[in-house]
Order: structure tokens, then sequence, then C-alpha cells
């Protein structure tokens, strides 16, 4: 069993930070040569044994911001630190590993073969573990190329876990994994976390960041809009969601409701997303003949959602005020 805590400090640096990102800039030039910024100003510091997740929109920022963490990228502006040391030293040491969304495997070897090689750069790797840990013991006659998606994810997990690293970024990790495979892979990572080993993980799965993680970290466009638990994230959204089944005509009415921000039809049901849900309740119950009421908190989607579209209506408020002046 690896301690992590004692094999930290046998480390040496004193930080009680395992990653640091301060005011970190990235920008991209298309061959056109016009300038985008797929990181804007990012702020983020994740304390030893967290486990974080790492959400935004598509285009937002998390693979750019997770290739300077590992320092595949160097920003044009900030700084990155890991451990109190740049991300090429913390690399270098085996403190930080990493599951990508693709590449570094090759496709003839075997899953056995892949994992002893790699374990030969790293003394005191112990690749029957880090197998079993993946749950990829089974697959080791198995050629990489004839692994499934989610099953080269498995491959890629256990290598990451060979230098026994203090810091695991995942990025989308359970992509194409089927619903077991997640929960298995998900037990494996808290375990280890559990003996400290700290991690960030980019997820487009929301129950993921609910269930697993400590932390939940959204960006959009670059920079953080919401940092927190996800039960504070949920609350800080103030509203719920309201669905009955109604007509249309009547839910086209009750959709006028002052509070009511937003209205969807999913199957038979009408959803309401509101800020005054017994306002809301009032006008079902004494106006319509809606039935099968629910009232529910917001999920952390819901959450999602409001942050990004709050965010760009700030945006836009903003630039609009801009071309006034
Ligand atoms: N090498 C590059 N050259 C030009 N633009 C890039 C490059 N890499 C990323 N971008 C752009 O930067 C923005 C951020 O991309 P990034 O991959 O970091 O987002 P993401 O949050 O990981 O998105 P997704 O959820 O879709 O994976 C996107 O608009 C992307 O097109």
């Amino acid at each position: 069993m690896i301690d992590y805590q004692n094999r930290t400090a046998s480390r040496g640096t004193a930080s009680p930070l395992a990653a640091e990102l301060s005011s970190v800039v990235k920008r991209f030039t298309n061959a056109k040569g016009e300038v985008f910024t797929a990181v804007n100003g990012l702020d983020l510091r994740i304390r030893r044994g967290e486990v974080v997740a790492f959400l935004g929109p598509n285009g937002a920022g998390k693979t750019t911001s997770i290739d300077m963490l590992l320092g595949l990228t160097r920003p044009d502006e900030g700084e990155v630190r890991l451990f109190g040391v740049s991300p090429e030293q913390a690399v270098r040491a085996g403190r930080v590993a990493a599951v990508l969304q693709s590449g570094g495997l090759l496709p003839d070897l075997t899953v056995e073969a892949t994992v002893h090689m790699l374990a030969s750069l790293h003394p005191g790797a112990d690749p029957e573990r880090c197998m079993a840990r993946a749950n990829i013991t089974e697959l080791r006659a198995r050629r990489v190329a004839a692994c499934s998606g989610g099953e080269q994810q498995r491959l890629r997990f256990a290598l990451a876990l060979l230098s026994r690293p203090d810091f695991l970024v995942l990025d989308e990790p359970t992509a194409g994994m089927d619903v077991v495979a997640r929960r298995d892979f998900w037990a494996a990572v808290r375990e280890d976390a559990a003996r400290g080993m700290t991690v960030m993980f980019a997820t487009h799965y929301m129950e993921e960041a609910d269930q697993f993680a400590d932390r939940v970290v959204m960006i959009n466009k670059g920079a953080v809009v919401a940092d927190g638990s996800a039960s504070s994230i949920r609350a800080a959204t103030s509203g719920r969601t309201v669905s009955a089944v109604l007509s249309p005509y009547e839910a086209g009415l009750v959709s006028r409701t002052p509070g009511v921000r937003s209205s969807a039809v999913r199957g038979e049901r009408t959803y309401f997303t509101c800020t005054d849900s017994d306002a809301l309740l009032r006008v079902l119950v004494g106006e319509t003949q809606a039935r099968d009421i629910e009232v529910a908190p917001r999920s952390l989607e819901e959450a999602f959602m409001a942050i990004t579209e709050n965010a760009g209506r700030v945006e836009n408020a903003a630039n609009a005020q801009k071309e006034n002046v």
C-alpha cells in the first residue's frame, strides 16, 4: 500500500499546495494570424489531497489549462507551480501523472507489455498492482488496438499510477467507459485520494463531479466562474425546478408567471426553472389543470447552465457599455 502523505514529505517541498496557477494566460494564433485567448487570467490553487472537478462548456479552456499544468505547453503570461516547483520538474520527479483523452499508446503491444515497458522507466514501480488497480489484469494478453476506448482509458490509468504520483490529472478519464467501468474507476481513484493523492479531473459528466469531487471549479472562456463544493454551487444559483404534466396552452400561460426563467418540455412533463417556486405553485394549483407537480432543487447541471449563461450576459452587458462609451 502506498502512503502518499509520508512519501510526499520525504520528497521535500513543504508547500501545502499541489498546484498553483496565477494569472495564467494562453493565446493561440490561427492560420490567418488572428489571436485567440483560450485561457484568460486563470487563478487556481489546489491543496494537497483535494479531489477537484474541472468543468466548463466545450472550448472553455480545460484541456489547455491541463496541458499547462503538465508542462506540455507554456503560458504566455502568469505562472504555474506544482508542489512549489515548475511543472517540468514535477513531471520529471514522477510527482504528477496524467490520463489524457488520446495518444500515448502503441497499438501493436499487448496491455501487459505496455505496462511492463513503461514500468521499467520508473524504479520501484509495481506493474501488477497498477494493472489490478485499473482493473485490466484480465486484459493483459490483448493487443492495445483491440481494446475498446474505455479499456484504453483504463490502461492509461494503470500507466499513470506507475510513478506513484502525488498528483493525478485526468482529462475526461471515463469517456467511453460503461457504467460499471466508470463506477470501478472512481472507486479506485477515491481509494488513492483517501491516502492523500491529489486529483484533478475534467469531465462533462455532472454526476461524476457531484459524486466524486470535494470541490468543483467551473471555467468559462478561460477564467473561473464558480469555485466551491457541488452543494455550495447549487445553493449559490438560487432557484428551483418545478415540473408538472399540463397542456401546452397552459404551459405557455404559466411560463409568463413572474420569476419563471425558462421552460422546457421533456416527454409529457414541462420543467420550469424559477426564482419563486411558491408563486409558481400557486398558479399551477389555482389556475391550471396541472397534475403530478414536483419541486426539485437545482441539479449541478442546471447550476452550471445558469452560471455560464449568466457569465455570458455579464460579458455582453460589459461589451455594450464599452460600445456606448
Ligand atoms: N493549438 C491550438 N490552436 C488554436 N486554437 C486552439 C488550440 N488548442 C485549443 N485551441 C482553442 O482554445 C479553446 C480552448 O480549447 P480547450 O481544448 O482547452 O477547451 P476545453 O474546455 O478542453 O473544451 P472541450 O470540452 O471541448 O474538450 C478552443 O476554442 C480551442 O479551439
